[in-house]
């Protein structure tokens, strides 16, 4: 949000409940929505970032209610001692839960957490020592440094500061190495896993972080109202909360505020509104309500907030951040020790795989050494990016054994594997479509840097951050995208989101690259300057291994070919060897292929003509 308008959205926040005038409805109002926030907010960075719907929110609301409405009237606790033992419990419930619900995928995981939102209402309503469904009456006021907060007025601080607080701590973590591992989660797991990032350990953390958020809520709550019963805390709030986060837009943290305040006070007025329209007192608000929901739903997916923000950046001309400088200088971040040119990097043996009936790769073996380019070919369907799979451990080899520097990959998952050294690009481009291309590329160096959750929201990760994007702009200046650093990777042509993941794979700082159809998409001088970063990574000591289907590039740039067809090698060599073998002249097209330059003229030098050519 811009500054100025922040500043005077503070301004007048703080001067309402000092006004006179300002009515008593109105502070109770914003109370609400201040308290709707801070748990519609966990539902932005759980379900909006995050991909994994909960409905059962509301019951974390109870858990922080209750704790503090137990502990403050019949242990007498003070309710600063009560809110810490409210997170505590809180964080052990929801690490439990998440541990167990987060598991399930699709649809199961919704209705596991209505399962156990279900079961704590219950429970919170069943219990005698929580008062049943009458609940506990006669809480005392929060006291802040002697000042007792009794009036709405006086709570009204404590609660906005508490959503100003988490809004900034929420910011500020999802623009962080921990939080650009939380916005790949809704990706799938297969790209962030392959930098070694571990999704299932950020699924849990964003539930506890969201249940935290709503605890405090329900803290505030208990301490407002003074009384708790159970109703508030039911399945249907929990729907309203999710309701809140669509509406105000779930993938921004002021998307919260926004929705909170268009569902409260949208229920209110149609409360008001309603009967006097209609002329009866039957409770038909629900049905508007439901009705405009299904709009929202219908027309407005993304919420309310990304469109106030389009207009604003619109109205001031701030449409595109192209211009803003790269990120400054910093500290060089720690690389990796390399094997010795020549050096044994990778060795495959008798490789494996089926699918069912399907023998995808057939006992494949080859080696690949520090410094040296080596090219896997074969037609379509031969199993090339299966090969590449059974490498980066996305695919368990059904038999054989992949050895990279003595450790054997093909007992590891590819998170472990990336932590090796080993760094890879997709066949099919795997990017966070709506993030910059620089914070695309700081993924790639996530296991450069240790950075927790905690540093991250508190913003102590200053330094770490810094030298990660400079690492991520230096990549990128590298393969020839640094007029690109801001612009969103979905809004780049397919090439240069392929040249992208280049530059992520770069940033892992890997000893061993692999490739997948890096040249697919891309213009003739495009592929030049490819082929003269990667001769570059090959000077410095790198090992690359390279699926493409541009003969020429392939044939220009390797040191070494593997041939498949139907999963088996049929050929291994140099280049030009390969280019004469009769089993892979028959294997593309049966014999008679223009890509395999059969005569070798061009094995020196790629000619314009020619480079675009495919097989
Ligand atoms: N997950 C899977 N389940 C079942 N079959 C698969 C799976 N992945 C690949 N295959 C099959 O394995 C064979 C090899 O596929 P692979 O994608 O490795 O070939 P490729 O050489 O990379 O082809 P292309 O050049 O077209 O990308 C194909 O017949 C493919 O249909």
């Amino acid at each position: 949000m811009n500054r100025l308008i922040l500043a005077v959205f503070i301004v007048v926040l703080a001067a309402l409940p000092l006004m006179g005038s300002t009515p008593e409805f109105w502070i109770t109002q914003l109370n609400y929505i201040g308290l709707a926030s801070l748990v519609v907010l966990g539902l932005v960075l759980l379900t909006g970032v995050g991909g994994l719907t909960s409905f059962g929110q509301a019951a974390f609301v109870g858990l922080g209610a209750y704790s503090t409405a137990y502990l403050t009237t019949a242990m007498a606790w003070s309710p600063w001692l009560a809110l810490l033992f409210g997170l505590v419990l809180t964080l052990l419930v929801a690490y439990l839960l998440g541990a167990i619900t987060l598991r399930l995928s699709g649809h199961y995981l919704p209705l596991g957490t209505i399962a156990w939102s279900l079961s704590l209402y219950y429970l919170f309503g069943n219990l005698e020592m929580l008062g049943q469904y009458d609940g506990i009456a006669g809480i005392q006021a929060i006291n802040f440094f002697g000042m007792s907060l009794s009036s709405g007025r006086e709570i009204f601080y404590l609660i906005w500061v508490a959503v100003l607080l988490s809004l900034w701590a929420t910011h500020n973590l999802l623009h962080s190495r921990p939080g650009r591992a939380i916005r790949a989660l809704k990706s799938g797991s297969v790209m962030a896993e392959s930098f070694g990032i571990n999704m299932a350990n950020y699924k849990v953390i964003i539930f506890v972080y969201a249940a935290l958020l709503s605890c405090v809520s329900g803290w505030l709550y208990a301490h407002m109202q003074r009384a708790v019963s159970p109703s508030p805390f039911g399945l249907n709030y929990g729907i309203e909360y999710l309701f809140m986060a669509v509406v105000g837009g779930s993938s921004s943290v002021w998307g919260a505020v926004v929705g909170s305040s268009l569902i409260l006070t949208l229920k209110d007025q149609i409360q008001n509104v309603l009967p006097a329209i209609i002329d009866t007192t039957a409770n038909f608000e629900l049905v508007v309500f439901g009705i405009f929901m299904v709009l929202v739903l219908q027309y407005a997916r993304d919420g309310v907030w990304p469109m106030l923000a389009s207009v604003w950046r619109t109205v001031t001309g701030q449409t595109t951040q192209r211009k803003l400088p790269p990120p400054p200088e910093a500290a060089e971040l720690p690389r990796r020790a390399r094997p010795e040119v020549g050096t044994l990097v990778l060795e495959v043996e008798n490789a494996r795989k089926e699918f069912g009936g399907l023998v995808a790769v057939n006992d494949i073996s080859f080696k690949l050494k520090a410094g040296e380019i080596m090219g896997l070919i074969g037609p379509n369907g031969a199993g090339k990016s299966t090969t590449f799979n059974l490498i980066t451990g996305v695919l368990p080899v059904t038999k054989g054994r992949v050895e990279f520097l003595g450790n054997r990959l093909d007992k590891l998952p590819s998170r472990e594997i990336a932590k090796l050294g080993v760094g890879r690009t997709f066949q099919h481009v795997q990017l966070l479509p709506t993030m910059t291309v620089l914070e695309n590329v700081a993924i790639g160096a996530h296991l450069r840097r240790e950075v927790g959750v905690v540093s991250a929201t508190l913003h102590t990760d200053r330094r770490s951050e810094a030298e990660l994007l400079h690492e991520a702009a230096k990549q990128l200046q590298r393969v020839g995208l640094g007029d690109y650093l801001y612009e969103q990777a979905g809004n780049l042509a397919l090439g240069q989101q392929r040249i992208l993941e280049i530059a992520r794979a770069l940033a892992a700082d890997p000893v061993l690259l692999l490739l997948d159809e890096p040249a697919a998409g891309l213009r003739y001088k495009e592929k030049q300057e490819l082929a003269k970063v990667l001769d570059q990574l090959r000077q410095e000591g790198m090992s690359i291994l390279l699926v493409e289907h541009d003969m020429d590039f392939v044939m220009n740039l390797t040191d070494h070919l593997v041939v498949m067809d139907f999963g088996t090698k049929i050929a291994e060599g140099l280049p030009s060897e390969v280019q004469t073998n009769p089993a892979v002249l028959e294997a593309y097209l049966g014999g008679i292929d223009d890509d395999l330059d059969i005569d070798g003229e061009d094995a020196a030098a790629p000619s314009p003509a020619a480079a675009g050519g495919t097989a």
